[in-house]
C-alpha cells in the first residue's frame, strides 16, 4: 500500500464523509500586470459523495480551471482544496501524483486510450501501472454496466467513438476512485453515443455509489446530473437541482445572453 492510501479516504479505511471533494476560497490567477486573469475568484464548492454534478458556464468562466485545480492537475494560487479528507495543497509532487492515481478517475473529451492496447488492457492500465490488484468482481460490474462485454479484446481503432469513451469511463472507475472528473465527455460524440456515456455515468452514481463531476457545454448532457453549478467570471453564481435541459438552457441564457457557452 502506498503512503497516500494509508492517510487518504480511499480503500477500506474510507470515512463516511458526505463530501467527495471540496474547495474553500479557491483562487487561480494567470499572468501579471495587463495580462493578469483571475480564472477562479475565491470559489467555495463541495461535491457530495454519491452525486452527479455538472459544471456549466460561458466560455472562459473557469470550468476547466476549477476542475484541474480540484483534481490536483494544476496548483491554485490561493485557497484550499480537498479530495476526501486529503488537502491537496499540503502534498508534495509524489504524494499528489499518488493521490491522483489512486483516488481520482479522469474522462477526457478525446478518450485518451492507448492504441496498441485492447479495451481490457486500457481499462486496467492505471491499476497495472500502480501495481494495484484488480478487484475482479467490481471490474465485471463496471464492464457489464458500460456494455463492453463483447468488445474487450478490440483495440481502440476497432471501436466506435462512443465505445471508446465507454472504455475510458470504465478505466476511470476501475480503481473505485473517490471521485471521477469528466471534461466534456460527450463533446466528440453524436447524440446517441453521448446518451450512452451519460446514462453510464449516471448509473455509476445511482447504482454503484460513485461520485462524478462533469464539465459540459451541453444542456442535455447537464440534465443527466443531480445538480448543475453555473460559473461566471470565476465564481459559482447559480445552481439547479434535478435539472431539465430547458431549465439549464434558460439559466445559461441569463448568464450569457450572446449564447456563447
Ligand atoms: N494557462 C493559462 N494562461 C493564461 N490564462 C489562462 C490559462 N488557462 C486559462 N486561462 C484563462 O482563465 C480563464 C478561465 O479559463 P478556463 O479554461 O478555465 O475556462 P472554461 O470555462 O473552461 O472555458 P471553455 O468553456 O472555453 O473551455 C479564461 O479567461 C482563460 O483565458
Amino acid at each position: 500500500m502506498n503512503p497516500v492510501q494509508e492517510t487518504s479516504t480511499t480503500g477500506p479505511a474510507r470515512t463516511a464523509s458526505a463530501v467527495a471533494a471540496r474547495a474553500e476560497s479557491l483562487t487561480k490567477v494567470y499572468g501579471r500586470g495587463e495580462a493578469r486573469v483571475v480564472a477562479l475568484d475565491a470559489v467555495d464548492v463541495a461535491f457530495p459523495r454519491g452525486a452527479f454534478t455538472a459544471i456549466m458556464g460561458p466560455s472562459g468562466s473557469g470550468k476547466s480551471t476549477l476542475m484541474h485545480c480540484m483534481a490536483g492537475l494544476d496548483a491554485a494560487t490561493s485557497g484550499r482544496a480537498w479530495i476526501g479528507d486529503v488537502e491537496l495543497s499540503g502534498l508534495g509532487d509524489a504524494r499528489l501524483t499518488a493521490l491522483r492515481r489512486d483516488s481520482v478517475g479522469f474522462v477526457f473529451q478525446s478518450f485518451n486510450l492507448l492504441p496498441t492496447l485492447t479495451a481490457a488492457e486500457n481499462i486496467t492500465l492505471p491499476l497495472d501501472l500502480a501495481g494495484r490488484r484488480v478487484e475482479q468482481e467490481w471490474l465485471d460490474t463496471v464492464i457489464d454496466a458500460v456494455g463492453l462485454q463483447g468488445r474487450l479484446s478490440h483495440r481502440p481503432s476497432e471501436l466506435s467513438g462512443g465505445q471508446q469513451q465507454r472504455v475510458a469511463c470504465a478505466r476511470a472507475l476501475a480503481g473505485r476512485p473517490e471521485i471521477v472528473f469528466a471534461d466534456e465527455p460527450t463533446g466528440n460524440l453524436d447524440s446517441r453515443s453521448g446518451a450512452d456515456v451519460l446514462r453510464f455515468l449516471r448509473s455509476s452514481v445511482r447504482e454503484m455509489g460513485q461520485t462524478v463531476v462533469m464539465v459540459t457545454h451541453d444542456p442535455v448532457a447537464a440534465s443527466y446530473a443531480d445538480e448543475v453549478l453555473f460559473l461566471a467570471d470565476g465564481r459559482v453564481v447559480d445552481s439547479l437541482a434535478a435539472p431539465s435541459a430547458d431549465g439549464v438552457l434558460e439559466r445559461m441564457k441569463a448568464l450569457d445572453p450572446r449564447g456563447g457557452a
